[in-house]
C-alpha cells in the first residue's frame, strides 16, 4: 500500500538531459514538519499558492501531495522516516518541508540529515541577504549578501561515532592506541569518539557547484572556509583540493590566493597585489580561503569582502545561523539541499522546530515561504518567486510583523504568523 496520495489532477516534474522538465500543474510532495512546522507550512503555502495564480493568471498552480516524515510519520505509519517519502521525493525530484526534530543526546539521528544523504543532496544552498526595515543586531546589515554553499553528505555529520564507555568505543580507542600509535587520548577510559570522513570527491563537487554558481550569478569571489590549521587532512584537504579544482577546471576565470602565493614567493607582494587587481579588473572570480574563526569575526566586521562562501558541513550549519542573525534572524532565513547531477531537490527553512511556540500561530513564516521562492526559482517561476520577494520587502517596511522582529522595532504591529501570510498575499 503507498502511503502517499497523487493527486487526481497535475503531471510529474520530469528531467531530461539534465534539465527540469516543469509543466504547468507540477506535483509537488510536502512534508509538514514538527513543532512549529504546521503553523508556518499552511502559512507559506496560502502565500506560494497566491503568488502562483496572480503571476500567471492562473494557468499555473502547484498540485501539493503531503508525505510523512518526523512524528507525523511516527504516529500514522510507525516509522520516523518511511521508505515511500523517499521513493516519492526520488520519483517528483522537487519537494519542500518543514522542520523535523532531532533529540539531544540519544534517540534517533537526525532525519533532516538522513533525508540529505538518502538522497545525495550534497549542496545545502543558503542564500543570506538583507530586507529593508528588518531589524538587525549590526550596524551596516545591508552590506551582508552571501551565498552559502554547504557540503552536505559528510564532515561529522555521517554520523559515525561511539558512545562513551561502550565496547565498541573502547574497540576503536584500543584499534588507535595499538595499531594506529595514537597517545593522545586523555581520557580513555571514558571518551566517546567521533569520525569525520571528509573526500576529495565530496569537496570538489560542492566546490564545483559553489564556482559554478558564482560564475553564472556574476558574484566576485568564492571563499572557502575552512579549519584547515587544526584539521590538517579533512579540513585542510578541502581547502586544498577546492584551489586545485579552481585551477584546474575553471582556467583562466578565475584567479586563486594560492596563485597570489606563487607570485608573492616568486616576485614579491607588490607583484601578487597586482596579479591579483589585474584578475579583478578582467572580471575573473577570485577564489579565496579563511579559517573559520577568523571569518566568523569578519563576516560581523567586514561583511561586504565576502560573496559565495563553500564550507564543510558543520561550519556551514553554524555560519548559516550566524549569517541568518546578522540580517535579522533565523525568521527569515530560507535554504535548498541540492543535487545538481540528479535534479532531486528539498527546500527547507535554515531553523528548526522551535517547538515552544508549537501551535501558537505565533513565529515568523518567513523561513520556508523564502524557501518556496529559491523553489520557484528553481521551477523557473520566477515572476512568482519575484512578487514574494517584493511583497516581503513591503510588508516588512509597513511595520506588519511576527513576533520575531516586532520585539525589535519601534511602532510595529505584531502579526501571528497566519495574519503575516495574509498581509504578504495582501501585497503579492
Ligand atoms: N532542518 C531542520 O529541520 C532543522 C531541525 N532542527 C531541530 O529543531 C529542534 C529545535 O532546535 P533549536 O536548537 O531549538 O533551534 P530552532 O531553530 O528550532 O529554534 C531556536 C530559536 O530560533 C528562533 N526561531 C526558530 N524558528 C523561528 C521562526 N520561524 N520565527 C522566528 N524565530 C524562530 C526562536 O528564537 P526565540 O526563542 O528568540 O524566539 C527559537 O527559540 C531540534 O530538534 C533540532 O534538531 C534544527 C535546525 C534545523
Ligand atoms: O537535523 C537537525 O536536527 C539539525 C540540522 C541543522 O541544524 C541544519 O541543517 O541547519
Ligand atoms: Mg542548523
Amino acid at each position: 500500500m503507498t502511503r502517499f496520495e497523487a493527486p487526481q489532477a497535475g503531471e510529474k516534474i520530469t528531467v531530461e538531459n539534465g534539465e527540469l522538465r516543469v509543466p504547468d500543474r507540477p506535483i509537488i510532495p510536502f512534508i509538514e514538519g514538527d513543532g512549529t512546522g504546521p503553523d508556518i507550512w499552511a502559512a507559506a503555502r496560502r502565500v506560494l499558492d497566491a503568488a502562483v495564480d496572480k503571476a500567471y493568471d492562473s494557468k499555473r498552480k502547484i498540485e501539493w501531495m503531503e508525505i510523512f516524515a518526523g512524528e507525523k510519520a511516527y504516529n500514522q505509519l510507525g516509522k520516523w522516516l518511511p521508505e515511500e517519502t523517499l521513493e516519492a521525493i526520488r520519483e517528483y525530484f522537487v519537494a519542500i518541508k518543514g522542520p523535523l526534530t532531532t533529540p539531544v543526546g540519544g534517540g534517533i539521528r537526525s532525519l533532516n540529515v538522513a533525508l540529505r544523504q538518502e538522497l545525495d543532496l550534497f549542496v545545502c544552498l543558503r542564500p543570506v541577504r538583507y530586507f529593508s526595515g528588518v531589524p538587525s543586531p549590526v550596524k551596516r546589515p545591508e552590506q551582508v549578501d552571501m551565498v552559502i554553499f554547504r557540503e552536505n553528505s559528510e564532515d561529522i555529520y555521517a554520523g559515525i561515532e561511539w558512545e562513551a564507555e561502550t565496547a565498541d568505543a573502547q574497540k576503536v580507542i584500543r584499534f588507535l592506541q595499538d595499531e594506529m600509535g595514537v597517545k593522545k587520548i586523555r581520557f580513555p577510559e571514558t571518551s566517546g569518539i567521533g569520525i569525520k570522513p571528509v573526500s576529495r570527491e565530496g569537496t570538489e563537487r560542492l566546490v564545483r557547484a559553489a564556482i559554478q554558481y558564482a560564475l553564472d550569478n556574476g558574484r566576485k569571489s568564492v571563499t572557502l572556509v575552512h579549519k584547515g590549521n587544526i584539521m590538517k587532512f579533512t579540513e585542510g584537504s578541502f581547502k586544498n583540493w577546492g584551489y586545485e579544482l579552481a585551477e584546474r577546471e575553471f582556467g583562466d576565470k578565475v584567479f586563486t590566493w594560492r596563485q597570489y602565493d606563487e607570485v608573492a614567493e616568486k616576485e614579491g607582494r607588490e607583484a601578487a597585489n597586482r596579479a591579483q587587481s589585474e584578475a579583478e579588473a578582467a572580471g575573473k572570480l577570485i577564489v579565496k580561503d579563511s579559517i573559520a574563526d577568523a571569518f566568523l569575526q569578519q563576516i560581523l566586521t567586514r561583511p561586504a569582502e565576502y560573496d559565495v562562501i563553500a564550507t564543510l558541513n558543520l561550519n556551514g550549519d553554524y555560519v548559516s545561523d550566524a549569517l541568518a542573525a546578522q540580517v535579522g534572524g533565523i525568521g527569515i532565513a530560507p535554504g535548498a539541499n541540492i543535487n545538481s547531477q540528479t535534479g532531486h531537490a528539498i527546500f527547507e527553512a535554515t531553523h528548526g522546530t522551535a517547538p515552544k511556540y508549537a501551535g501558537m500561530d505565533k513565529v515568523n513564516p518567513g523561513s520556508v515561504i523564502l524557501s518556496g521562492v529559491l523553489m520557484l526559482e528553481h521551477l523557473g517561476w520566477q515572476e512568482a518567486a519575484d512578487r514574494i520577494y517584493r511583497a516581503m520587502d513591503k510588508t516588512i517596511s509597513e511595520k506588519q510583523v511576527t513576533y520575531d522582529f516586532a520585539r525589535l522595532m519601534e511602532g510595529a504591529t505584531e502579526l501571528k504568523c497566519s495574519e503575516f501570510a495574509t498581509k504578504l498575499i495582501e501585497n503579492l
